[in-house]
């Protein structure tokens, strides 16, 4: 996604030695002013400030923008200060029908992480403050987010190697304004921070006004909400790995909790199971079903994006899910008198034709045989002395889960013969001298 990332400005001392702070700056007047503070600080501290500008390319102003943070950062330099700029282009462009500002942030993000680690270091300061904090809280809260969107930003948080830090969190956005004219800092005008059609702006231009005159500590309030939301969601977190301890191993998650927890603990945990399993939050909706169908279900799954999560004796686990567009296949005549393996790409699996000295079918039988897919109603018999019982029992008692039950059903002479994950109908097993040969059902893996 770079075109570039070249330092713009020389520094002094030396590279190897000395300890290294990254600010994120787009040329606002947030991060300008928090730039320069870093950079003030930085010199009486002995350390070097590395100043990291991404160049979007979205908006025509876009090569003025960083030309103007490159000429304050030279200005620094000469003035004394111990920082460096350095800067990436996004390449590409957002997808039709996709969000830019998504695309936007998610390009700037896996560049500035780059960009610091690049310059050997692991701290990497973001200049939002408390208005940000509490506009952030309100957007949340007007999706109808919960504690953890209502979290709104942390004020430091680890990503792969890097502490994204926001000092000025906590800081009134009045206060910021003040450091810029104290030091008659000059900044970048970014125009989109006015465009109504974007969601932020709208609530800075119309609702923020009206919301202070109403309610002048609004932001200091909302900020406060964020951070009593940001201690409910590591509260969850923590009831949550403790209860999934309990409840979950690598065979899944048990069905036991949801009827031995409260309704509001059990959703934490299947959340929070869901959300390891899957690496994505869980539709709300599906917890609401899941809440209501699952405790007392004895089979069961439901479809979630491209996976499915399955119910079987007792436990939930989350299986990949079967091709959508996987026609049903049609029956079709084969020849299996010849021991080996047999691929079926239509019944996307192998079938093992394994030769054995009892319990088998005579290898003759097997010249022309059947596959057909399940129909309902046919019948097996697992044991010599047991009787035919409907398949859909035989496969509970085997313990086979409704979504292993694939593969095609083997039929000679018109009588069921074999069944994946069941093997051979014992009323059809072979009693003379001919060869005598098993068979086997692997589905393909996924
Ligand atoms: N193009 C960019 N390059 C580098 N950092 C950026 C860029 N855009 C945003 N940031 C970082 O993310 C923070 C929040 O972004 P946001 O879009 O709210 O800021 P802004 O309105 O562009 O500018 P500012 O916060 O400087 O007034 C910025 O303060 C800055 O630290």
């Amino acid at each position: 996604m770079a075109d570039s990332a070249t330092p713009r400005a020389a520094e002094s001392g030396s590279r190897s030695s000395r300890r290294v702070l990254a600010v994120a700056c787009s040329g606002g007047r947030d991060s300008t002013a928090l730039l320069h503070a870093t950079a003030c600080s930085a010199r009486s501290l002995g350390l070097h400030v590395v100043a990291l500008h991404i160049h979007h390319g979205l908006n025509p102003r876009a090569d003025a923008w960083l030309d103007h943070v490159s000429g304050q950062v030279s200005a620094w330099v000469d003035a004394g200060l111990p920082i460096e700029l350095r800067h990436e282009r996004l390449s590409g462009a957002p997808a039709a029908g996709d969000s830019i500002e998504a695309w936007a942030r998610a390009g700037r993000h896996a560049a500035l992480q780059r960009l610091t680690l690049a310059a050997g270091a692991d701290l990497l300061l973001l200049a939002h403050h408390r208005r940000d904090q509490a506009e952030t809280f309100l957007l949340q809260a007007l999706r109808g987010a919960g504690s953890a969107g209502l979290s709104a930003m942390p004020r430091a948080q680890w990503r792969d190697g890097v502490c994204w830090v926001r000092p000025w969190l906590d800081r009134p956005r009045e206060a910021v304004e003040a450091y810029v004219a104290e030091h008659r800092l000059t900044f970048i005008d970014d125009d989109s921070n006015t465009d109504p059609r974007y969601a932020r702006n709208q609530l800075r231009l119309r609702v923020w006004p009206a919301l202070c005159a109403q309610s002048p500590g609004a932001e200091a309030a909302l900020a406060r909400a964020a951070e009593w939301a940001q201690q409910a969601t590591e509260l969850q977190r923590e009831i949550a790995t403790e209860d999934l301890r309990r409840w979950s191993d690598a065979t899944g998650l048990s069905q036991a909790m949801l009827r031995s927890l409260s309704a509001a603990r059990a959703t934490n945990a299947l959340r929070a199971w869901l959300h390891r399993e899957t690496e994505r939050a869980a539709p709300a909706s599906l917890i609401r079903r899941l809440l209501v169908e699952a405790p007392e279900a004895v089979i069961a799954q439901w479809p979630l994006g491209d996976v499915t999560l399955h119910l079987y004796r007792g436990r939930f686990a989350v299986r990949p899910r079967a091709p959508e567009h996987a026609e049903p296949v049609a029956a079709q005549r084969v020849d299996l008198a010849r021991p080996g393996r047999h691929a079926m790409p239509d019944w996307r699996g192998t079938l093992d034709v394994e030769p054995v000295t009892s319990d088998g079918i005579g290898l003759s039988r097997l010249s022309n045989v059947e596959l057909r897919p399940r129909e309902g109603g046919e019948r097996f018999q697992a044991h010599g002395k047991g009787v035919p019982r409907s398949l859909k029992k035989c496969w509970q008692t085997a313990g086979i889960p409704a979504a292993q039950r694939e593969g095609p059903l083997i039929h000679v002479d018109g009588r069921l013969l074999f069944v994946p994950g069941l093997g051979l109908d014992a009323r059809l097993l072979h009693a003379d001298d001919e060869a005598q040969m098993a068979l086997r059902w692997t589905p393909d893996a996924c």
